[in-house]
């Protein structure tokens, strides 16, 4: 039932939050894993409009790996991954930003602008935002970020708009390359001094035993995220994370927080309480 002492005490107990993180950025990367549901996205949309709204600059950062895996399977283009990231030959590329600066930016595009806020949606390639260079001939058009330029996303947060970001980046010809979005986020945290990068995915954060979805670790080490690497403890989709992970911790972010994108308001309550939800990683 409604209780309305609830509601303000509620209100109330996020004061201090609110307070300290006045002004400061967090890059918010939500993945193609979490993104599927629109119910779900509504809600994750609601808490990026409502931090927003108390004076964080909320940055926007977005997968799409399923609806880049069905446009392959309709156009009958065989996936392959190695390492967690797709191997990506031409055609696939023209997939990959299809999909990604297509459909999956500017659905969320139209969520936000849906639930009241205003988006500004974008590619690494907008403004010369994510520059890279190709990782590995086996890899194809796979890219590792060199450098951001941060200067849209300052005019963008500045001026009121949620930057709403894909994860393709160009290379020095001004062509496509495909960079793992929890990478591009991490990069971009980096980049604008963010406080937080938050990783929103299909599991409750990092599980201790993959196979066991109620043993999320709450607190992880740096040590701790480069040991599963290195042991097979984290595969697939959970190895881009953690690198990621620690490269933004390494480039000054504050902390690393990887939570379920399917909990309702998970994102308020990582930020709001101190209650934590999901994995932490902090830079000390
Ligand atoms: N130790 C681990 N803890 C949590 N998830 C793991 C782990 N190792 C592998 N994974 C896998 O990583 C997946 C998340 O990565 P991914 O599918 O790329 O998600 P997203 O689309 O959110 O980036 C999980 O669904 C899980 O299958
Ligand atoms: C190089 C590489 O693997 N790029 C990813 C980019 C999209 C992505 O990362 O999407 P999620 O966040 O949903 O996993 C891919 O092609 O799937």
């Amino acid at each position: 039932m409604f209780d309305p002492q609830l509601q303000a005490d509620v209100l109330n107990q996020a004061l201090p939050y609110i307070q300290a993180f006045r002004g400061q950025t967090f890059v918010v990367k939500y993945g193609g894993s979490a993104m599927g549901n629109a119910a779900l996205m509504e809600g994750v949309i609601r808490n990026v409009l409502l931090l927003q709204l108390v004076g964080v600059r909320p940055i926007l950062v977005h997968g799409g790996g399923p609806e880049i895996d069905s446009w392959l399977n309709k156009l009958g283009i065989e996936k392959r991954t190695l390492g967690g990231l797709r191997v990506t030959d031409e055609p696939t590329m023209d997939v990959v930003e299809m999909a990604l600066a297509g459909r999956a930016n500017k659905s969320l595009v139209a969520e936000v602008q849906r639930l009241g806020g205003r988006a500004i949606g974008l590619s690494g390639r907008d403004a010369d935002l994510l520059q890279a260079v190709p990782v590995s001939s086996e890899l194809g058009r796979v890219g590792a970020v060199t450098q951001v330029d941060p200067d849209v996303l300052k005019v963008a947060t500045e001026a009121g708009y949620i930057p709403v970001v894909c994860s393709v980046a160009t290379d020095a010809e001004h062509r496509a390359l495909n960079v793992n979005a929890d990478t591009a986020a991490a990069a971009i945290a980096g980049a604008v001094g963010a406080s937080k990068l938050i990783l929103l995915t299909d599991t409750d954060g990092v599980l201790a035993d993959k196979d066991d979805k109620e043993s999320t670790i709450s607190t992880l080490t740096q040590a701790e995220a480069q040991s599963m690497i290195d042991t097979g403890r984290a595969d697939r989709g959970m190895i881009p994370k953690l690198e990621a992970a620690l490269t933004a911790l390494k480039h000054g972010v504050g902390s690393v927080h990887m939570i379920n994108g399917g909990t309702p308001n998970g994102l308020l309550i990582e930020v709001f309480t101190d209650r934590g939800i999901g994995t932490m990683m902090a830079a000390h």
